[in-house]
């Protein structure tokens, strides 16, 4: 999918939300489990609940490697479902890979090729060589970390390198790559004052913005510094939604949290217009 199509579906939707399908068993609807795959049937319940609501699913691959092979056919089969029964959703992958060269080339072809998914999150430490075979595949996306949503994102994130703080040092430099405008940036819910300078480096791009709902990131505060005149901004929540209620009702109550903020979305996108 490209970025202009991308586009075209928030504004038809009216909603640049993205849900993050972060499953853990412990925490699903209990009458789940008796299913032959609780994390499929999780995930196609709340997909086929909120897919007019939002633009973008974000299964993190973390809650899907613990369970092992299992997990990971779950993965599979959610990718292939979306793909099959809503290919006008953006697919994210939040894998957080990057390695040697010849390393990433295989993330790449894990993630692109093989599964299928449109992005994949990347953690830009190992630097240019490590992130270029990501944005080798066409129309796909590389979204790399900047600016964290975390506390820990103070460690490093925002200390001086080349008299300016390293999340900004990772925004200009990753300009630089080659096919560089397959890129988009990852910028915490929780740091949105922060966009105001994100901005100045890349008003284009679009950035991925955990950390609304369960990490207390606040909408109105994202989109007043980070809104650009295409969007620009895929506003990620996952346990917010997905856990709204551990009943029968779990796919509707996802809904309905869905609904609240898609509908601050198209509040904020006519107040643009
Ligand atoms: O800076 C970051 C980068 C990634 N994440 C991931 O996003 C979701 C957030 O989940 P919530 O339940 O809405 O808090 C999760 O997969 C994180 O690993 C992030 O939060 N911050």
């Amino acid at each position: 999918m490209t970025t202009q199509q991308l586009t075209e579906q928030i504004r038809k939707k009216k909603s640049f939300l993205c849900i993050g399908l972060d499953v853990d068993l412990n925490k699903i609807p209990q009458h789940l489990l008796q299913e032959e795959d609780p994390i499929f049937a999780f995930n196609k319940a709340i997909i086929d609940a909120t897919h007019q609501l939002c633009v973008a699913y974000k299964p993190n691959t973390a809650f899907y490697e613990a369970y092992g092979l299992k997990g990971w056919k779950s993965l599979e089969k959610t990718i292939q479902y979306l793909n099959a029964n809503y290919p006008e959703i953006f697919t994210i992958a939040d894998a957080k890979r990057g390695d040697i060269g010849n390393t990433s080339s295989m993330y790449a072809k894990a993630f692109f090729e093989d599964l299928g998914f449109d992005s994949v999150t990347v953690a830009p430490y190992m630097g240019r060589d490590s992130v270029e075979p990501f944005l080798a595949f066409h129309d796909k996306h590389t979204i790399m970390l900047a600016l964290t949503s975390n506390a820990g994102a103070f460690d490093f994130q925002t200390l001086k390198v080349n008299n300016k703080e390293l999340y900004k040092e990772v925004l200009e430099v990753s300009k630089t790559y080659k096919n560089s405008r397959n890129l988009m940036y990852v910028v915490g819910a929780t740091k949105a004052t922060f966009l105001a300078d994100i901005r100045k480096i890349v008003p284009d791009s679009f950035l991925l913005v955990p950390g609304v709902g369960a990490q207390g990131g606040n909408l109105q505060d994202v989109c007043k510094y980070g809104l650009n005149k295409h969007v620009g901004l895929l506003i990620n929540s996952s346990r917010g939604i997905i856990y709204a209620s551990n009943q029968t009702d779990f796919a509707q109550a996802a809904a309905n949290k869905a609904n609240e903020l898609q509908q601050e979305m198209e509040v904020i996108l006519n107040s643009q217009s």
